[in-house]
């Protein structure tokens, strides 16, 4: 591990196990503070078990995590009151943080268009969304994680929330960690990638070395694959589609090699974890 400066957070050996067995064993990774981080894996891959272990709100079976900013968490539910208005909600959240930034906040209210004098229950998906944002937000987190925010939001309004968090991210220097499923959403958004399987780390890094460190090769079918570094492979009738660590993977006679994109990466290992796991 590296020295704590700039290091937004830091698991070692972290675990956690509830009574049906372990979410989480022996995860361990760095990130540096400003980084936007993507957290993906399969259903069950302990990324909400993850985010809620790095957010205090529940403790470690073994293992430790260092968090060396002030976090918000937005939790899966966007926890929100349906009957209370946007200015009680607003309300709500100053008197349950004791450094709120109300002023913050409404702006970020008032810049999403939603009216302050609106239910909660009435909003739209991606309205609730930006409400849920501005109180996280509103507490200035150094550092926000976000549990899968724009599930159930339509590609629009996924765009808008996208855009809202990236342009605080950009002016506020602040870290994030984005859970999703849609891998589309963080391509072209995020500098780190987190991917959990079965309960552990299959992948941490910068996205560009991680890109770098992997090769995509195609060839005939029945070409001698080059087996040390592959990570997933897939055979059609004529032709063979391979995901190889290390770039030195390009050098294999009669493979054509590109370098993946992060979809392209992540799908690949989230195949090999399935693989795995059948
Ligand atoms: N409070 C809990 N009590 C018991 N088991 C739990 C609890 N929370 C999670 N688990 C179990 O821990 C494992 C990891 O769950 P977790 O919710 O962290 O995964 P996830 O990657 O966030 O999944 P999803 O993508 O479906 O949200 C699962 O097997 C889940 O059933």
């Amino acid at each position: 591990m590296s020295t704590e400066a700039g290091v937004a957070l830091a698991a070692t050996g972290l675990g956690k196990r509830y009574r049906r067995g372990w979410a989480l064993r022996d995860c361990a990774f760095e990130l540096p503070m400003g980084s936007i981080c993507a957290l993906v894996g399969p259903n069950g891959a302990g990324k909400s078990t993850l985010l809620r272990l790095v957010a205090g709100l529940i403790t470690p079976t073994e293992g430790e995590v260092r968090v060396n900013q002030k976090v918000a968490f937005l939790a899966q539910d966007k926890p929100l009151y349906r009957r209370f208005t946007v200015a009680e909600m607003l309300r709500a959240g100053a008197s349950m943080n004791p450094d709120w930034d109300g002023t913050y906040a409404s702006q970020l209210v008032k810049e999403a268009g939603v009216p302050l004098g609106a239910r909660i229950g009435t909003l739209s998906g991606g309205q609730r969304t930006r409400v849920a944002l501005a109180i996280a937000l509103g507490r200035r987190p150094e550092l926000i994680m976000l549990d899968e925010p724009l599930a159930d939001l339509d590609p629009l309004a996924r765009d808008e929330v996208m855009r809202a968090l990236l342009a605080e991210a950009a002016g506020t220097g602040m870290t994030v960690v984005l859970s999703s499923h849609v891998l589309t959403d963080l391509e072209e958004t995020c500098d780190h990638l987190l991917l959990l399987a079965d309960g552990g780390v299959r992948l941490a890094g910068p996205v560009e070395d991680l890109l770098a460190q992997h090769r995509i090769l195609t060839g005939p079918a029945g070409l001698a694959v080059p087996a040390e570094s592959v990570v997933d492979s897939r055979t059609t009738a004529r032709q063979a589609t391979v995901l190889a660590r290390t770039a030195a993977a390009s050098a294999s006679a009669g493979w054509e090699a590109v370098q993946p994109t992060l979809e392209e990466l992540t799908l690949a290992y989230l195949r090999a974890a399935k693989g795995k796991a059948a």
